[in-house]
Formats: structure tokens, C-alpha cells, sequence
């Protein structure tokens, strides 16, 4: 990522933020999966690999017919196709990678936990103020604008009562983690954008305090909670940390439109386009 933005960050481009980073995460991942890139530094294959994805988890994420109206499951021909496609797609991937791999031709190039440690130490951070200070702009950034507002959707095997509703045997059931996140009743100030409020605070997104849950709780609470915060800990800190960020035509930071919109996750309505700058100690090496 700092590789790639430093060989084009030459007279004053703008950079995508939201594709920069999402070729990244998609690479940290598919280093730990497969030991290769998804994305090239070339990204002639962005378009493709972004495009393969999103369809993916499209797919997987919409309502079915038989979601809801069970009655259908039997005859929901639709979805059961659609279920097949997804799966022959990605048998597809994984034979091409099996193939390489047997092939042996060396051509991977593993990311080393190595690799992250010169990153870091070799430049001298993190310092344990910075630390946690990122810390807690991650956090306030989880709470104020969560990826997953509404968590993932879960099926009551039988009928409960919580609080005064009844809910019945079978209804699948939406936690709404954004309403909980910013309610006005448990968040001093909740819809602003406040880190210092998780300095010297005890609440963590490890699934303990149901007020803060970005990851969600209990048994199925995403597994991946802490490869995920060390990533954008690592990423966010290495963009602060080689380059200085401006917006497109010196515009003011306080006009940038931070209002989100919900798609397959809640993002940012309007991508961040950014100018990136290498920092004066960095320009040489
Ligand atoms: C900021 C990044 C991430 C956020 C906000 C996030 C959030 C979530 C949420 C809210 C759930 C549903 C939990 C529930 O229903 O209680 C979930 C499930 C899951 N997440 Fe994540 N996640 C992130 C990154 C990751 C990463 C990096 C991985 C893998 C390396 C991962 C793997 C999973 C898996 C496998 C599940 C399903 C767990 C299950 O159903 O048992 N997530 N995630």
C-alpha cells in the first residue's frame, strides 16, 4: 500500500481511500489464505477482482424467497441455483490456486509477520501515546459509523419473551447494533465523533459490553475481531505515519460529507478522495 502510493502520489494526484483500502484488506486476508495478492500493484486486475467480490457477497447477503415465506423453501428453485453458481465460482478460484501451487514455479511471494515488523520498528513507531489514541479513533469510528448495523440475522428456535415482545418459534430476528450504538440514553453526545471517550474506559468491542458491539456478542461474534483491529491499526497508522493528506483542490476538512449509506455494509456515502504527500524524511528512501 505505501509502496504503491508513494510510486503515485507524484503532482498532487487524488487517491480513492475506500479502493486503496479495500485492495489491501482483501490482500492482508488473501496472504493468510492462499500466501499471495489478490490485487497486483498494477491493478490492471482491480476492476475484475473487486467486481468477482462484490458479487459474491451480494449473493450471499440477499433475502431468498424462502426467507421470508418459508412455505417456499421446497420450491425456491431461484435460490437454490443461485447458492450453486456461488459455489461453482468459487470451486473455480480454488482450482486455479490449487494448480499453481502444484505447479511449484515460486512465483509466490509471502507477506512475513517479518515484513510487518519492519513496517513498524524500523521507523520508529508506535509509540504507546499514538497507540492509544489510534486505538480509540477506531473504536469511536466502530460506534459512530459500524459496518454492520444491523449484525447478522439470527432464527429463534423457539418462542421467547424479551422485555414485553413475544417473539415466535422460527421469525429471524435483526439486532439493530447502529440504534444501539448511538442512542442518545447510553452515548453522552452519540452522534458526534468523540474518541476521547473510550481513553481511560473499560468498554471493548470483545463482545462484554452490549452497548458497544461492532463485532457482535455472544457464540457466532465474528471471529476475525482482532486480526481485523491489528490490521486497520497497522494500515491507518502507516498512512499517517509516511504521508501527509490533503483534500482535492485545498479544499477544508471540516466540509468533508461524512454522511453514510447502507449497501451490503454501511459505508461512506461518498468515497474519501485524498491527495497524498510523502513526508519530507521519506522522500529519498
Ligand atoms: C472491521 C472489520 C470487521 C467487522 C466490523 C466485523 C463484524 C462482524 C459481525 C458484526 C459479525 C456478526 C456477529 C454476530 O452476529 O454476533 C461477524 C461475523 C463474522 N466475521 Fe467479522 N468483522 C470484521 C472483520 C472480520 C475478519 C477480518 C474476519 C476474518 C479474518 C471476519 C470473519 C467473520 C466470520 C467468519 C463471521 C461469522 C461468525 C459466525 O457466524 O460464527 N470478520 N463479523
Amino acid at each position: 500500500m505505501v509502496g504503491f502510493l508513494r510510486a503515485n502520489c507524484k503532482d498532487g494526484n487524488v487517491v480513492n481511500i475506500e479502493d486503496l483500502v479495500y485492495a489491501t484488506f482483501t490482500n492482508i486476508i488473501s496472504n493468510v489464505l492462499i500466501s499471495r495478492d489478490l490485487f497486483g500493484e498494477g491493478e490492471s486486475n482491480y476492476e475484475k477482482v473487486i467486481g468477482f467480490l462484490k458479487m459474491v457477497i451480494e449473493k450471499v447477503i440477499s433475502v431468498n424467497l424462502s426467507d421470508v415465506f418459508p412455505v417456499f423453501k421446497r420450491v425456491d428453485f431461484w435460490s437454490q441455483g443461485r447458492a450453486m453458481g456461488i459455489y461453482r465460482e468459487i470451486q473455480m478460484i480454488w482450482d486455479d490456486i490449487i494448480k499453481e501451487r502444484r505447479g511449484g514455479d515460486g512465483a509466490i511471494n509471502p507477506t512475513t509477520p517479518q515484513d510487518f515488523f519492519d513496517v513498524l520498528s524500523g521507523h520508529g513507531f508506535p509509540d504507546d501515546q499514538i497507540s492509544i489514541l489510534l486505538t480509540a479513533c477506531i473504536k469511536e469510528t466502530l460506534r459512530l459509523h459500524i459496518p454492520g448495523p444491523f449484525s447478522l440475522p439470527r432464527q429463534a428456535t423457539e418462542t421467547c419473551k424479551v422485555n414485553n415482545f413475544t417473539i415466535p418459534k422460527d421469525s429471524i430476528v435483526l439486532v439493530n447494533a447502529w440504534a444501539i450504538q448511538t442512542d442518545p440514553n447510553i452515548w453522552e453526545d452519540g452522534t458526534s465523533f468523540k474518541p476521547e471517550r473510550f481513553i481511560n474506559s473499560k468498554i471493548d468491542f470483545k463482545g462484554a459490553h452490549f452497548d458497544f458491539i461492532p463485532f457482535g456478542a455472544g457464540q457466532r461474534m465474528c471471529p476475525g475481531s482482532n486480526a481485523a483491529i491489528k490490521g486497520v491499526q497497522l494500515v491507518v497508522a502507516s498512512l499517517v505515519h509516511y504521508f501527509d493528506w490533503s483534500l482535492p483542490n485545498g479544499e477544508d476538512f471540516s466540509k468533508l460529507d461524512l454522511s453514510d449509506r447502507f449497501g451490503t455494509t454501511l459505508k461512506k456515502d461518498k468515497p474519501l478522495c485524498l491527495v497524498p504527500r510523502v513526508r519530507e524524511k521519506y522522500v529519498a528512501g
